[in-house]
């Protein structure tokens, strides 16, 4: 298998450290350089506790792309810089995978825009873990028989965004196969402002954020006496190393960009 190099922005971070075990763990991988604007200079694989890996932290991505030549960019950082880095990642040839989560509509489809003009793979994926995307793609499918749907998404509380990536992900992929109705009586009054949740297209999207939490979704769908549930938990970081190594692969055969995993699998 062709080796690839790989840059991590965010590799101090929660998602970054495991990104960076994968690497290690990964043959045909190679670390360039990790990104901390607080660990700048020193050893990754020191700082991770892996042992020398012999690839330093920098204190940015345009750090990064200039003085490592890399294959791809893992980024797992904040709304805030992602599309930054996706752009200055293509800009320099450096294929993006990013996972960072906050990026709307519009901005996935300039980057879409960019990486054609371009002919760049990249890849966005909401959720890595493989149990994630297959709750999605079923919850879209029995969206078509069972329109009346809530989405509940649960998450650690250090999260940033909320709604959830993938439960913006789930809502576009319910509401692409749903028959869209008003949900819930006509004359429903909130009593407290937020209680009936996020509205996306008639249908609800639910964010708890508690400590022991990692990352957990339920779709649940009504119908005349019955009732459809369907759970995915992330119950550690590592749930989403198999997603983030196939597509570190798979975005070296791509010439544009790819928003979801289940565009990648074959399911
Ligand atoms: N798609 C998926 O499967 C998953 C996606 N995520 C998403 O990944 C992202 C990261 O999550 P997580 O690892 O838990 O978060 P962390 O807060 O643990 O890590 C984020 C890292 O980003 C870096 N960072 C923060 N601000 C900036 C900035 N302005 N410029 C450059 N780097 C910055 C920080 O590094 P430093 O301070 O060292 O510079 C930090 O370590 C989130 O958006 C989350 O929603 C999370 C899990 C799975
Ligand atoms: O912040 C997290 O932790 C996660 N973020 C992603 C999201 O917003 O959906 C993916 C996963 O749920 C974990």
């Amino acid at each position: 298998m062709m080796s690839i190099r790989v840059i991590v922005a965010g590799a101090n971070g929660r998602m970054g450290l495991e990104v960076v075990k994968l690497i290690q763990q990964t043959n045909h991988f190679t670390l360039a350089c990790g990104v901390s604007r607080s660990q700048a200079g020193k050893d990754v694989g020191e700082v991770v506790g892996v042992g020398k890996m012999n690839a330093p932290f920098v204190r940015s991505v345009e750090e990064a792309l200039t003085q490592f030549p890399a294959d791809v960019m893992v980024d797992f950082t904040t709304p805030h810089v992602v599309q930054k880095h996706m752009e200055l990642a293509i800009e320099a040839g450096v294929r993006p995978v990013v996972g960072t989560s906050g990026l709307g509509e519009q901005e996935i489809q300039e980057l879409k825009q960019t990486c054609k003009d371009r002919r760049m793979g990249a890849i966005i994926a909401p959720n890595f873990a493989i149990g994630a995307v297959l709750m999605m793609v079923f919850a879209a499918q029995a969206a078509k028989y069972m329109p009346h749907v809530e989405v509940i998404e649960m998450h650690h509380d250090q999260k940033l965004d909320a709604p959830s990536g993938t439960s913006v992900k789930t809502a576009e992929l319910i509401a692409a196969n749903r028959q869209e109705i008003k949900q819930g009586h006509p004359e429903e009054k909130e009593m407290i402002t937020g209680a009936r949740g996020a509205d996306y297209q008639g249908f609800r999207i639910h964010s708890v954020r508690l400590p022991g939490l990692v990352a957990h979704q339920e779709v649940l769908f009504g119908g005349a006496g019955q009732l459809l549930t369907i759970r995915h938990d992330s119950l550690n970081r590592e749930s989403f190393m198999p997603g983030v190594k196939l597509a570190v692969e798979k975005v070296m055969e791509l010439d544009h960009l790819v928003y979801g995993l289940e565009n990648i699998l074959d399911l």
